[in-house]
Protein backbone atom coordinates (compact mmCIF):
# COMPACT_ATOMS: atom_id res chain seq x y z
CA UNK A 1 0.00 0.00 0.00
CA UNK A 2 1.14 2.88 -0.90
CA UNK A 3 2.36 5.78 2.08
CA UNK A 4 1.26 9.18 2.21
CA UNK A 5 4.26 11.37 1.86
CA UNK A 6 3.79 13.15 5.40
CA UNK A 7 4.87 9.79 7.04
CA UNK A 8 8.48 10.21 7.92
CA UNK A 9 11.02 8.16 5.46
CA UNK A 10 12.59 6.80 8.87
CA UNK A 11 9.68 4.89 9.01
CA UNK A 12 8.50 4.15 5.64
CA UNK A 13 12.08 2.01 5.30
CA UNK A 14 11.62 -0.23 8.36
CA UNK A 15 8.80 -1.35 6.07
CA UNK A 16 10.46 -1.58 3.05
CA UNK A 17 10.79 1.17 -0.16
CA UNK A 18 9.54 4.45 0.67
CA UNK A 19 7.65 3.63 -2.40
CA UNK A 20 5.35 7.03 -2.62
CA UNK A 21 8.37 9.20 -2.06
CA UNK A 22 9.93 7.56 -4.83
CA UNK A 23 6.77 7.85 -7.05
CA UNK A 24 6.80 11.67 -5.81
CA UNK A 25 10.24 12.03 -6.53
CA UNK A 26 10.12 9.80 -10.02
CA UNK A 27 7.64 12.97 -10.76
CA UNK A 28 9.73 15.84 -10.03
CA UNK A 29 12.56 14.59 -11.49
CA UNK A 30 11.57 12.55 -14.57
CA UNK A 31 14.06 10.69 -16.74
CA UNK A 32 14.49 12.75 -20.33
CA UNK A 33 13.10 10.33 -22.97
CA UNK A 34 15.20 8.85 -25.99
CA UNK A 35 17.96 9.02 -23.24
CA UNK A 36 20.42 5.85 -22.47
CA UNK A 37 22.59 6.42 -19.92
CA UNK A 38 25.65 4.21 -18.78
CA UNK A 39 27.49 4.00 -15.38
CA UNK A 40 30.55 3.59 -16.13
CA UNK A 41 34.37 3.95 -15.65
CA UNK A 42 33.34 7.66 -14.41
CA UNK A 43 29.98 7.03 -12.89
CA UNK A 44 27.56 8.76 -15.40
CA UNK A 45 28.34 11.43 -17.43
CA UNK A 46 26.97 13.43 -20.06
CA UNK A 47 25.08 17.24 -20.42
CA UNK A 48 24.15 18.69 -16.88
CA UNK A 49 20.95 19.63 -17.82
CA UNK A 50 19.52 15.93 -18.11
CA UNK A 51 20.91 14.76 -15.49
CA UNK A 52 19.11 15.97 -12.39
CA UNK A 53 16.79 11.81 -12.86
CA UNK A 54 19.98 10.31 -12.12
CA UNK A 55 21.30 12.12 -9.39
CA UNK A 56 17.75 11.69 -7.84
CA UNK A 57 17.72 8.04 -8.38
CA UNK A 58 21.89 7.05 -7.71
CA UNK A 59 21.54 8.71 -4.50
CA UNK A 60 18.44 6.08 -3.47
CA UNK A 61 21.23 3.67 -4.71
CA UNK A 62 24.28 5.32 -2.47
CA UNK A 63 21.68 5.03 0.36
CA UNK A 64 21.29 1.37 -0.10
CA UNK A 65 24.90 1.07 -0.71
CA UNK A 66 25.28 2.54 2.97
CA UNK A 67 23.18 0.14 4.08
CA UNK A 68 25.11 -2.46 2.75
CA UNK A 69 28.35 -1.90 4.49
CA UNK A 70 26.27 -1.98 7.66
CA UNK A 71 25.94 2.42 7.90
CA UNK A 72 29.10 3.21 7.02
CA UNK A 73 29.26 6.25 5.09
CA UNK A 74 29.90 6.59 1.16
CA UNK A 75 29.99 9.18 -1.04
CA UNK A 76 28.65 10.51 -4.35
CA UNK A 77 30.51 13.68 -6.30
CA UNK A 78 28.65 16.00 -8.70
CA UNK A 79 31.66 16.90 -11.47
CA UNK A 80 32.20 16.05 -14.98
CA UNK A 81 36.05 16.30 -14.89
CA UNK A 82 38.22 17.88 -17.75
CA UNK A 83 34.77 17.56 -19.88
CA UNK A 84 33.22 21.00 -20.97
CA UNK A 85 31.63 23.29 -18.69
CA UNK A 86 28.01 22.19 -19.60
CA UNK A 87 28.53 18.40 -18.50
CA UNK A 88 28.19 17.25 -15.65
CA UNK A 89 28.47 13.66 -13.95
CA UNK A 90 27.96 11.64 -10.99
CA UNK A 91 30.56 9.00 -9.04
CA UNK A 92 29.92 7.13 -6.45
CA UNK A 93 32.52 6.16 -3.34
CA UNK A 94 32.37 3.29 -1.03
CA UNK A 95 33.00 3.08 2.37
CA UNK A 96 37.04 3.01 2.27
CA UNK A 97 37.11 5.95 -0.15
CA UNK A 98 37.48 3.86 -3.15
CA UNK A 99 35.65 3.95 -6.44
CA UNK A 100 31.95 1.77 -6.40
CA UNK A 101 32.28 -1.68 -6.47
CA UNK A 102 31.89 -2.54 -9.80
CA UNK A 103 28.89 -5.45 -9.58
CA UNK A 104 26.97 -2.42 -8.38
CA UNK A 105 27.36 -0.29 -11.84
CA UNK A 106 24.92 -2.40 -13.93
CA UNK A 107 22.16 -1.86 -10.96
CA UNK A 108 23.16 1.82 -11.35
CA UNK A 109 22.50 1.58 -15.27
CA UNK A 110 19.37 -0.12 -14.76
CA UNK A 111 18.01 2.60 -12.32
CA UNK A 112 18.54 5.75 -14.21
CA UNK A 113 16.69 4.15 -17.31
CA UNK A 114 13.77 2.79 -15.66
CA UNK A 115 11.17 4.85 -17.51
CA UNK A 116 8.58 4.99 -14.34
CA UNK A 117 8.90 4.46 -10.65
CA UNK A 118 7.00 1.54 -11.21
CA UNK A 119 10.36 0.39 -13.42
CA UNK A 120 12.90 1.59 -10.94
CA UNK A 121 11.23 0.65 -7.84
CA UNK A 122 11.68 -3.10 -9.21
CA UNK A 123 15.15 -2.28 -10.06
CA UNK A 124 15.92 -1.33 -6.45
CA UNK A 125 14.22 -4.55 -5.18
CA UNK A 126 16.67 -6.45 -7.59
CA UNK A 127 19.25 -5.09 -5.84
CA UNK A 128 18.02 -5.62 -2.68
CA UNK A 129 17.42 -8.97 -2.89
CA UNK A 130 20.72 -9.82 -5.16
CA UNK A 131 22.41 -7.96 -2.36
CA UNK A 132 20.78 -9.23 0.53
CA UNK A 133 20.33 -5.65 1.76
CA UNK A 134 19.04 -5.20 5.25
CA UNK A 135 16.68 -2.11 4.76
CA UNK A 136 16.23 -1.25 8.83
CA UNK A 137 19.90 -0.58 8.56
CA UNK A 138 20.67 3.44 8.94
CA UNK A 139 22.22 4.89 5.89
CA UNK A 140 24.58 7.81 5.44
CA UNK A 141 25.98 9.73 2.83
CA UNK A 142 28.47 12.67 2.14
CA UNK A 143 28.02 14.21 -1.18
CA UNK A 144 30.25 17.21 -2.86
CA UNK A 145 30.49 19.09 -6.31
CA UNK A 146 32.82 20.93 -8.59
CA UNK A 147 32.37 24.67 -9.51
CA UNK A 148 29.66 23.32 -12.71
CA UNK A 149 27.19 25.89 -12.72
CA UNK A 150 24.07 22.85 -12.63
CA UNK A 151 25.74 21.83 -9.55
CA UNK A 152 23.27 23.55 -7.63
CA UNK A 153 20.51 21.52 -9.31
CA UNK A 154 21.99 18.45 -9.53
CA UNK A 155 22.49 18.26 -5.64
CA UNK A 156 19.23 19.21 -4.74
CA UNK A 157 17.69 16.26 -6.57
CA UNK A 158 20.29 14.15 -5.18
CA UNK A 159 19.56 15.22 -1.53
CA UNK A 160 15.85 14.73 -2.19
CA UNK A 161 16.72 11.15 -2.92
CA UNK A 162 18.77 10.82 0.26
CA UNK A 163 16.01 12.41 2.26
CA UNK A 164 13.20 9.91 0.73
CA UNK A 165 15.60 7.07 2.16
CA UNK A 166 15.85 8.66 5.44
CA UNK A 167 19.48 8.85 4.75
CA UNK A 168 21.47 11.09 7.03
CA UNK A 169 23.11 13.40 4.70
CA UNK A 170 26.35 15.11 5.14
CA UNK A 171 26.32 18.21 2.35
CA UNK A 172 30.15 18.58 1.95
CA UNK A 173 30.07 21.65 -0.26
CA UNK A 174 32.36 22.42 -3.03
CA UNK A 175 34.84 19.69 -2.98
CA UNK A 176 37.55 18.58 -5.34
CA UNK A 177 37.04 15.27 -6.30
CA UNK A 178 40.10 13.74 -3.75
CA UNK A 179 38.62 15.98 -1.23
CA UNK A 180 35.33 14.19 -1.32
CA UNK A 181 37.28 10.55 -1.41
CA UNK A 182 39.10 11.35 1.73
CA UNK A 183 36.23 12.69 3.76
CA UNK A 184 34.78 9.06 3.09
CA UNK A 185 37.62 7.26 4.76
CA UNK A 186 38.09 9.76 7.33
CA UNK A 187 34.55 9.84 8.42
CA UNK A 188 34.85 6.01 8.41
CA UNK A 189 38.14 5.67 10.28
CA UNK A 190 37.34 8.39 12.96
CA UNK A 191 38.01 7.54 16.63
CA UNK A 192 39.68 4.05 15.38
CA UNK A 193 43.31 3.20 15.61
CA UNK A 194 43.14 3.72 11.91
CA UNK A 195 42.25 6.90 12.13
CA UNK A 196 43.08 8.87 8.24
CA UNK A 197 42.46 12.39 9.40
CA UNK A 198 39.93 15.06 10.87
CA UNK A 199 37.01 14.30 8.23
CA UNK A 200 36.83 17.78 7.21
CA UNK A 201 38.68 20.33 4.30
CA UNK A 202 40.80 21.62 7.59
CA UNK A 203 41.59 18.11 7.95
CA UNK A 204 42.59 17.48 4.73
CA UNK A 205 44.94 20.24 4.04
CA UNK A 206 46.37 19.82 7.79
CA UNK A 207 47.16 16.32 7.44
CA UNK A 208 49.02 17.35 3.62
CA UNK A 209 50.84 20.26 4.89
CA UNK A 210 52.38 18.58 7.85
CA UNK A 211 53.48 15.21 6.00
CA UNK A 212 55.23 17.70 3.61
CA UNK A 213 56.34 20.16 5.64
CA UNK A 214 58.41 17.17 7.84
CA UNK A 215 59.40 15.60 4.08
CA UNK A 216 60.44 19.04 2.44
CA UNK A 217 62.20 21.07 6.08
CA UNK A 218 65.54 19.37 5.46
CA UNK A 219 66.15 20.21 2.39
CA UNK A 220 67.03 23.70 0.72
CA UNK A 221 64.49 25.32 -1.11
CA UNK A 222 64.15 25.75 -4.48
CA UNK A 223 64.88 28.95 -5.73
CA UNK A 224 61.72 29.35 -8.59
CA UNK A 225 58.46 28.82 -7.72
CA UNK A 226 55.98 26.50 -9.29
CA UNK A 227 53.29 27.63 -11.21
CA UNK A 228 49.79 26.25 -11.33
CA UNK A 229 47.02 26.03 -13.76
CA UNK A 230 43.94 25.43 -11.89
CA UNK A 231 41.43 24.75 -14.75
CA UNK A 232 39.34 27.81 -13.67
CA UNK A 233 37.73 25.08 -11.56
CA UNK A 234 37.07 23.78 -8.03
CA UNK A 235 41.51 23.08 -7.73
CA UNK A 236 41.97 26.93 -7.75
CA UNK A 237 40.09 27.03 -4.21
CA UNK A 238 42.06 24.01 -2.78
CA UNK A 239 45.18 25.72 -3.67
CA UNK A 240 44.37 28.72 -1.10
CA UNK A 241 43.21 26.36 0.78
CA UNK A 242 46.24 24.61 0.89
CA UNK A 243 48.31 27.62 1.13
CA UNK A 244 47.10 28.50 4.14
CA UNK A 245 48.91 25.68 5.75
CA UNK A 246 52.51 25.74 3.76
CA UNK A 247 54.33 28.83 4.46
CA UNK A 248 55.67 30.39 1.43
CA UNK A 249 59.62 28.94 2.93
CA UNK A 250 58.03 25.59 2.22
CA UNK A 251 56.32 25.98 -1.20
CA UNK A 252 56.13 28.75 -3.63
CA UNK A 253 53.19 28.73 -5.79
CA UNK A 254 51.73 30.75 -7.88
CA UNK A 255 48.38 29.57 -8.64
CA UNK A 256 46.92 30.93 -12.26
CA UNK A 257 43.69 29.88 -14.41
CA UNK A 258 41.81 30.73 -11.37
CA UNK A 259 38.35 32.22 -12.82
CA UNK A 260 35.77 30.35 -11.26
CA UNK A 261 33.17 32.78 -12.03
CA UNK A 262 33.33 33.33 -16.18
CA UNK A 263 31.10 31.23 -18.21
CA UNK A 264 32.53 28.90 -20.06
CA UNK A 265 35.59 29.24 -18.19
CA UNK A 266 36.64 25.86 -16.65
CA UNK A 267 38.90 23.76 -18.49
CA UNK A 268 38.50 25.95 -21.61
CA UNK A 269 42.34 26.07 -23.24
CA UNK A 270 44.09 24.73 -20.10
CA UNK A 271 43.71 22.31 -17.56
CA UNK A 272 45.91 18.84 -17.49
CA UNK A 273 43.64 17.30 -20.41
CA UNK A 274 44.02 20.07 -22.59
CA UNK A 275 47.79 20.05 -22.21
CA UNK A 276 48.01 16.43 -22.39
CA UNK A 277 46.19 16.15 -25.46
CA UNK A 278 47.28 18.87 -27.51
CA UNK A 279 50.96 18.48 -26.08
CA UNK A 280 51.27 22.13 -25.46
CA UNK A 281 51.37 24.86 -22.76
CA UNK A 282 47.85 25.91 -21.50
CA UNK A 283 46.52 28.59 -23.88
CA UNK A 284 47.82 32.02 -24.16
CA UNK A 285 51.24 30.91 -22.64
CA UNK A 286 52.94 31.26 -25.81
CA UNK A 287 52.35 35.21 -25.52
CA UNK A 288 52.27 35.70 -22.10
CA UNK A 289 55.94 34.50 -21.65
CA UNK A 290 55.25 34.12 -18.17
CA UNK A 291 56.98 30.57 -18.00
CA UNK A 292 60.94 30.78 -18.15
CA UNK A 293 62.67 28.12 -19.93
CA UNK A 294 63.43 25.98 -16.93
CA UNK A 295 60.58 26.63 -14.58
CA UNK A 296 58.19 24.38 -13.53
CA UNK A 297 54.70 24.22 -14.34
CA UNK A 298 51.80 22.02 -13.85
CA UNK A 299 47.65 21.91 -14.91
CA UNK A 300 45.06 20.06 -12.55
CA UNK A 301 42.05 18.83 -14.15
CA UNK A 302 38.80 20.25 -13.26
CA UNK A 303 38.06 18.19 -10.21
CA UNK A 304 41.74 18.29 -9.43
CA UNK A 305 42.46 14.46 -8.99
CA UNK A 306 44.99 14.47 -12.62
CA UNK A 307 48.28 16.72 -13.06
CA UNK A 308 50.69 17.00 -15.25
CA UNK A 309 54.20 18.82 -15.15
CA UNK A 310 55.78 20.47 -18.01
CA UNK A 311 58.76 23.22 -18.73
CA UNK A 312 59.93 25.03 -21.67
CA UNK A 313 63.51 23.98 -23.00
CA UNK A 314 63.81 27.43 -25.23
CA UNK A 315 61.50 30.15 -26.02
CA UNK A 316 57.69 29.70 -25.41
CA UNK A 317 57.27 30.79 -29.58
CA UNK A 318 58.92 27.17 -30.48
CA UNK A 319 56.40 24.37 -30.20
CA UNK A 320 59.68 21.96 -29.52
CA UNK A 321 60.61 23.83 -26.85
CA UNK A 322 57.40 22.50 -24.95
CA UNK A 323 58.20 19.10 -22.40
CA UNK A 324 55.22 17.47 -21.12
CA UNK A 325 56.08 15.58 -17.90
CA UNK A 326 53.08 13.52 -17.56
CA UNK A 327 51.75 10.56 -15.35
CA UNK A 328 54.07 8.56 -16.77
CA UNK A 329 57.24 10.56 -15.49
CA UNK A 330 55.63 11.19 -12.38
CA UNK A 331 55.16 7.50 -11.72
CA UNK A 332 58.72 6.95 -12.96
CA UNK A 333 60.15 9.80 -10.33
CA UNK A 334 57.72 8.31 -7.28
CA UNK A 335 59.35 4.81 -8.48
CA UNK A 336 62.94 5.29 -8.45
CA UNK A 337 62.07 7.34 -5.07
CA UNK A 338 60.26 4.99 -3.41
CA UNK A 339 62.44 2.07 -4.59
CA UNK A 340 65.70 4.31 -2.83
CA UNK A 341 64.05 4.78 0.48
CA UNK A 342 62.92 0.98 0.86
CA UNK A 343 66.41 0.25 0.24
CA UNK A 344 68.13 2.44 2.50
CA UNK A 345 65.41 1.71 5.28
CA UNK A 346 66.43 -2.15 5.60
CA UNK A 347 62.97 -3.28 4.74
CA UNK A 348 61.45 -5.69 2.76
CA UNK A 349 58.67 -4.15 0.39
CA UNK A 350 57.94 -5.23 -3.12
CA UNK A 351 57.68 -1.83 -4.77
CA UNK A 352 55.73 -2.35 -8.00
CA UNK A 353 54.41 0.27 -10.84
CA UNK A 354 50.64 -0.49 -12.78
CA UNK A 355 50.12 1.05 -16.20
CA UNK A 356 47.98 0.96 -19.21
CA UNK A 357 48.03 0.51 -22.55
CA UNK A 358 48.44 4.44 -23.26
CA UNK A 359 51.76 4.65 -20.93
CA UNK A 360 54.72 5.69 -23.35
CA UNK A 361 56.66 2.82 -24.67
CA UNK A 362 60.08 4.34 -23.12
CA UNK A 363 58.14 4.74 -19.57
CA UNK A 364 57.61 0.83 -19.41
CA UNK A 365 60.78 -0.38 -20.71
CA UNK A 366 62.73 2.70 -17.81
CA UNK A 367 60.11 1.21 -15.29
CA UNK A 368 60.83 -2.88 -16.04
CA UNK A 369 64.26 -2.11 -15.36
CA UNK A 370 63.69 -1.43 -12.00
CA UNK A 371 60.28 -2.74 -10.64
CA UNK A 372 57.90 -4.90 -11.13
CA UNK A 373 55.28 -3.75 -13.88
CA UNK A 374 51.64 -4.91 -14.14
CA UNK A 375 49.13 -3.53 -17.39
CA UNK A 376 45.62 -3.05 -17.23
CA UNK A 377 42.74 -1.60 -18.69
CA UNK A 378 41.88 1.79 -18.62
CA UNK A 379 40.07 2.93 -15.86
CA UNK A 380 41.63 4.12 -12.47
CA UNK A 381 39.26 1.17 -10.43
CA UNK A 382 41.61 -1.62 -12.39
CA UNK A 383 44.67 -0.21 -11.82
CA UNK A 384 44.23 0.66 -7.99
CA UNK A 385 42.59 -3.20 -7.75
CA UNK A 386 46.38 -4.16 -9.31
CA UNK A 387 48.42 -1.75 -7.31
CA UNK A 388 46.71 -2.94 -4.03
CA UNK A 389 49.01 -6.11 -5.16
CA UNK A 390 52.03 -4.71 -4.52
CA UNK A 391 53.12 -3.75 -1.16
CA UNK A 392 54.08 0.14 -2.42
CA UNK A 393 51.71 0.22 -5.51
CA UNK A 394 52.43 2.88 -8.22
CA UNK A 395 49.73 3.65 -10.34
CA UNK A 396 49.52 6.08 -13.01
CA UNK A 397 47.65 7.00 -15.95
CA UNK A 398 49.74 8.78 -18.65
CA UNK A 399 47.08 11.74 -18.64
CA UNK A 400 47.87 12.02 -15.18
CA UNK A 401 45.45 10.22 -13.05
CA UNK A 402 47.10 8.32 -10.22
CA UNK A 403 48.29 7.63 -7.06
CA UNK A 404 50.86 5.10 -4.16
CA UNK A 405 49.37 2.65 -1.85
CA UNK A 406 51.04 1.32 0.58
CA UNK A 407 49.57 -1.62 1.71
CA UNK A 408 48.31 -1.93 5.71
CA UNK A 409 51.53 -4.55 6.02
CA UNK A 410 53.83 -2.44 4.72
CA UNK A 411 52.30 0.42 6.74
CA UNK A 412 52.92 -1.99 10.05
CA UNK A 413 56.39 -3.21 8.69
CA UNK A 414 57.54 1.31 7.92
CA UNK A 415 56.16 1.49 11.67
CA UNK A 416 57.59 -1.34 13.26
CA UNK A 417 61.07 -1.41 11.98
CA UNK A 418 64.01 -0.85 13.67
CA UNK A 419 66.28 1.24 11.74
CA UNK A 420 69.95 -0.26 11.75
CA UNK A 421 71.47 2.96 11.38
CA UNK A 422 70.65 6.97 11.07
CA UNK A 423 70.22 6.84 7.48
CA UNK A 424 67.88 4.05 8.26
CA UNK A 425 65.95 5.93 10.41
CA UNK A 426 65.59 8.79 8.30
CA UNK A 427 64.43 6.37 5.12
CA UNK A 428 61.83 4.76 7.48
CA UNK A 429 60.40 8.50 8.52
CA UNK A 430 60.64 9.78 4.91
CA UNK A 431 58.57 6.80 3.93
CA UNK A 432 56.03 7.08 6.96
CA UNK A 433 55.66 10.48 6.16
CA UNK A 434 55.23 9.60 2.48
CA UNK A 435 51.97 6.97 3.90
CA UNK A 436 50.56 10.78 5.12
CA UNK A 437 51.65 12.49 2.25
CA UNK A 438 49.93 10.58 -0.55
CA UNK A 439 46.07 10.27 -0.72
CA UNK A 440 45.51 6.24 -0.61
CA UNK A 441 41.96 6.42 -1.95
CA UNK A 442 42.38 8.25 -5.47
CA UNK A 443 44.69 9.79 -7.83
CA UNK A 444 44.75 13.36 -6.12
CA UNK A 445 46.16 16.57 -7.84
CA UNK A 446 47.57 18.48 -5.10
CA UNK A 447 48.96 15.40 -2.93
CA UNK A 448 50.61 14.16 -6.30
CA UNK A 449 51.55 17.78 -6.51
CA UNK A 450 53.14 17.72 -3.39
CA UNK A 451 54.78 14.54 -4.19
CA UNK A 452 56.55 15.96 -6.92
CA UNK A 453 57.93 18.65 -5.29
CA UNK A 454 59.29 16.09 -2.63
CA UNK A 455 60.86 14.73 -4.68
CA UNK A 456 62.36 17.66 -6.61
CA UNK A 457 63.66 18.60 -3.31
CA UNK A 458 65.05 16.22 -1.81
CA UNK A 459 67.42 15.34 -5.42
CA UNK A 460 67.62 19.45 -5.71
CA UNK A 461 66.65 18.95 -9.38
CA UNK A 462 64.64 21.01 -11.91
CA UNK A 463 62.34 19.74 -14.01
CA UNK A 464 65.26 19.27 -16.78
CA UNK A 465 66.62 16.88 -14.07
CA UNK A 466 63.69 14.99 -13.63
CA UNK A 467 62.71 14.56 -17.54
CA UNK A 468 66.06 13.22 -18.21
CA UNK A 469 64.85 9.61 -16.76
CA UNK A 470 64.00 8.63 -20.45
CA UNK A 471 63.26 10.49 -23.75
CA UNK A 472 58.97 9.36 -24.59
CA UNK A 473 58.21 8.02 -27.89
CA UNK A 474 56.59 10.36 -30.63
CA UNK A 475 52.86 9.42 -29.60
CA UNK A 476 49.45 10.59 -30.96
CA UNK A 477 45.83 9.95 -29.27
CA UNK A 478 42.98 10.10 -31.98
CA UNK A 479 39.42 9.75 -31.55
CA UNK A 480 37.31 7.68 -34.60
CA UNK A 481 33.17 8.74 -34.18
CA UNK A 482 32.08 5.03 -35.03
CA UNK A 483 28.01 3.53 -35.92
CA UNK A 484 28.99 1.00 -32.67
CA UNK A 485 31.52 1.51 -30.77
CA UNK A 486 30.86 -1.55 -28.80
CA UNK A 487 31.44 -3.73 -31.41
CA UNK A 488 35.70 -3.10 -30.50
CA UNK A 489 36.02 -6.08 -28.02
CA UNK A 490 39.59 -6.35 -26.91
CA UNK A 491 41.76 -8.67 -24.56
CA UNK A 492 45.54 -8.39 -23.06
CA UNK A 493 44.50 -5.57 -21.36
CA UNK A 494 43.16 -3.45 -23.97
CA UNK A 495 46.41 -3.79 -26.21
CA UNK A 496 44.95 -6.36 -28.57
CA UNK A 497 40.95 -6.20 -30.62
CA UNK A 498 39.33 -9.39 -30.67
CA UNK A 499 36.21 -7.57 -32.51
CA UNK A 500 35.46 -7.09 -35.35
CA UNK A 501 37.44 -9.86 -36.61
CA UNK A 502 40.26 -9.21 -38.97
CA UNK A 503 41.17 -5.84 -37.41
CA UNK A 504 43.93 -6.65 -35.49
CA UNK A 505 45.61 -8.24 -38.11
CA UNK A 506 45.12 -5.39 -40.33
CA UNK A 507 46.96 -2.83 -37.46
CA UNK A 508 49.83 -5.41 -36.83
CA UNK A 509 50.55 -5.41 -40.73
CA UNK A 510 50.47 -1.85 -40.33
CA UNK A 511 52.81 -1.31 -37.35
CA UNK A 512 55.62 -3.66 -39.06
CA UNK A 513 55.92 -0.80 -41.41
CA UNK A 514 57.32 1.53 -38.62
CA UNK A 515 60.24 1.54 -36.52
CA UNK A 516 59.87 0.74 -32.77
CA UNK A 517 56.15 1.48 -33.50
CA UNK A 518 52.97 0.38 -31.38
CA UNK A 519 49.21 1.40 -31.88
CA UNK A 520 45.78 -0.13 -30.47
CA UNK A 521 42.52 0.56 -30.92
CA UNK A 522 39.69 0.94 -28.07
CA UNK A 523 36.13 1.88 -27.40
CA UNK A 524 36.21 4.91 -25.14
CA UNK A 525 34.35 4.36 -21.54
CA UNK A 526 33.08 7.71 -21.51
CA UNK A 527 32.61 8.51 -25.27
CA UNK A 528 31.01 7.59 -28.02
CA UNK A 529 34.39 7.13 -29.94
CA UNK A 530 36.57 4.60 -30.38
CA UNK A 531 40.57 6.07 -29.59
CA UNK A 532 43.26 5.29 -31.76
CA UNK A 533 46.89 5.51 -30.14
CA UNK A 534 49.86 5.20 -32.07
CA UNK A 535 53.76 5.85 -31.25
CA UNK A 536 56.58 4.94 -33.28
CA UNK A 537 60.53 6.06 -32.84
CA UNK A 538 60.21 8.47 -35.55
CA UNK A 539 58.25 11.82 -35.21
CA UNK A 540 58.26 12.21 -39.02
CA UNK A 541 56.08 8.77 -39.40
CA UNK A 542 53.86 9.22 -36.32
CA UNK A 543 51.38 11.19 -38.22
CA UNK A 544 51.36 8.36 -41.22
CA UNK A 545 51.15 5.15 -38.64
CA UNK A 546 48.22 7.21 -36.34
CA UNK A 547 45.86 8.16 -39.56
CA UNK A 548 46.37 4.65 -41.11
CA UNK A 549 45.23 3.33 -38.16
CA UNK A 550 42.41 5.40 -37.92
CA UNK A 551 41.67 5.20 -41.63
CA UNK A 552 41.45 0.98 -41.04
CA UNK A 553 39.03 1.51 -37.93
CA UNK A 554 36.96 4.00 -40.44
CA UNK A 555 36.93 1.25 -42.92
CA UNK A 556 35.69 -1.92 -41.14
CA UNK A 557 32.85 0.32 -39.46
CA UNK A 558 30.16 0.12 -42.78
C1 LIG B 1 42.98 7.74 -22.99
C2 LIG B 1 42.42 8.36 -21.78
O1 LIG B 1 42.99 9.34 -21.29
N1 LIG B 1 41.31 7.81 -21.25
C3 LIG B 1 40.66 8.35 -20.06
C4 LIG B 1 39.15 8.35 -20.25
O2 LIG B 1 38.74 7.02 -20.48
P1 LIG B 1 38.20 6.47 -21.87
O3 LIG B 1 37.63 5.13 -21.53
O4 LIG B 1 39.40 6.40 -22.75
O5 LIG B 1 37.21 7.46 -22.40
O6 LIG B 1 38.51 8.83 -19.08
C5 LIG B 1 38.74 8.00 -17.92
C6 LIG B 1 37.92 8.56 -16.78
O7 LIG B 1 38.27 9.86 -16.46
C7 LIG B 1 40.24 7.97 -17.62
O8 LIG B 1 40.45 7.13 -16.53
C8 LIG B 1 41.00 7.49 -18.86
O9 LIG B 1 42.37 7.55 -18.65
MG1 LIG C 1 39.25 14.37 -13.11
Amino acid sequence: MALPSTISAARAMAEGLPTQLIHEGVKEYPKPEAVKFTYGTAGVRTKGAILESVCYRIALISALRSKKLGGKTVGLMVTASHNPEEDNGLKAVDARGEMLESSWESHCTAAVNATNADELIAALETLISTAKINLSTPASVVYGHDTRPTCPALCKALASGLAAMGANIIDAGLKTTPQLHYLVKALNTKGTPDAYGEPTEEGYYAKLSAAYISLVSKFPPTSSPLIVDCANGVGAAALIGLKKHIGEQYLLIKAQRTDTKTPGALNSGCGADYVKTNQRLPSGYEKESSLAPGERMCSFDGDADRIVFYYLRGPASQPDSFRLLDGDKIASLAADYIVELVKKAGVELEVGCVQTAYANGSSTKYLQQRVPVTCTPTGVKHLHAAAERYDVGVYFEANGHGTVLFSESAQRTIKEAEPSSPAAEDALSQLSALVELINQTVGDAISDMLLVEVILRSRQWGAEDWDGAYEDLPNKLLKVTVKDRFAFKTEDAERKLISPVGLQAKIDNEVAKYKGARSFVRASGTEDAVRVYAECALAPELDKLATAVARLVQETDV
